[in-house]
């Protein structure tokens, strides 16, 4: 449980997030996502731009790649002077990207053996079944996990790293053993996409001090609409938040799920196609 005022005390700092992401022109998912839910969960949120794509509510019809040296200059600038208490990956886009967040992280003491936890949302592609990765970049991506403190894969994730093809809620903890054998620390199985369940619970698995498996339901209703762009993005930013907050893994996804949950229970309609979930939800009128 995160207790606290979201605001900082008078000269005293907040917590500190880094997303390392794509930016989604549309403003429900990508990096623009994740600084919301940074801000809505009380983390000073930080960016380090992968790529622009150009995106609405109806698809994504392209992208363009930072220059990895760009990228890195990114991550470089804001740990080694701001510092950072959690960061997310989210779109990465190609390789060679990968490859260079996977060094820089690693050398900067962020992820596995370091100081700072590290979140990999594997993104692959959007919800419209865009491609948001370079082809020939799956071995970078799991080859990051090795990294990674928690990763967050959706089904079709699911599917493309081991090739296993989630039906049903025993699925889910396959999927789970099968991806936490790719070398992350913690693995969250989203059940987003397992539309015949009349709920959504999603699974947790890592090994616990001991070395003793732990899998972890995080149930939640299923609600009934179509507007949930940017709900991975705004379940794994509201985790990074609280792992920057202190907050250990299985409290911190507790807390995103409860996060996602309300966001998604309050989606709304955006442009001619799928809106974005409510982000957003935490803010309160101030009355004047
Ligand atoms: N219709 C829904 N009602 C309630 N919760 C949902 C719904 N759809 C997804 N979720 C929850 O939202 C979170 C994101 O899950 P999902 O499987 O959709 O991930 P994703 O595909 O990565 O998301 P995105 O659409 O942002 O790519 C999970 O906690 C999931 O259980
Ligand atoms: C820049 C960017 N990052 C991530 C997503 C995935 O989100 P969704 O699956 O909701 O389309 C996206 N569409 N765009």
């Amino acid at each position: 449980m995160l207790t606290g005022s979201l605001r900082p005390a008078p000269g005293t700092s907040p917590a500190r997030a880094l997303t390392i992401a794509g930016s989604d022109s549309g403003g429900g998912a990508g990096i623009q996502a994740d600084l919301r839910t940074f801000h809505c969960c009380g983390v000073h949120g930080m960016s380090a731009l992968t790529a622009v794509t150009v995106q609405n509510s109806v698809g994504v019809t392209g992208f363009h790649e930072v220059p990895v040296d760009t990228v890195v200059g990114q991550v470089e600038a804001v740990v080694t002077d701001i510092g950072v208490d959690a960061v997310k990956t989210g779109m990465l886009a190609s390789a060679a990207i990968i490859r260079a967040v996977d060094e820089t992280c690693g050398r900067l003491g962020i992820g596995r053996g370091g100081r700072v936890p590290l979140v990999v949302d594997p993104v692959a592609a959007s919800m419209h079944g865009d491609s948001l990765l370079r082809e020939n970049a799956l071995d970078a991506l799991r080859d990051l996990f090795a990294l990674a403190t928690l990763v967050t894969p959706n089904l079709d994730e699911v599917r493309l790293l081991t090739g296993i093809v989630v039906r049903d809620r025993a699925g889910l903890v396959e999927a789970a053993k099968a991806v936490h054998a790719l070398g992350a620390e913690w693995v969250l199985i989203k059940a987003g996409h397992l539309v015949d369940d009349p709920d959504c619970v999603d699974v947790l698995h890592g090994v616990d001090a001991d070395g003793e498996p732990v899998f972890v339901e995080l149930p939640g209703p299923r609600f009934d609409t179509p507007h949930t762009h940017g709900g991975g993005d705004t379940l794994a930013s509201a985790i990074t938040s609280a792992l920057a907050r202190g907050a250990g893994v299985v409290d911190a996804v507790r807390f995103g799920k409860r996060y996602v949950v309300r966001a998604v229970g309050e989606s709304y309609p955006l442009g001619s196609g799928v809106g974005p979930v409510t982000g957003f939800w935490r803010l309160t009128d101030d009355p004047v």
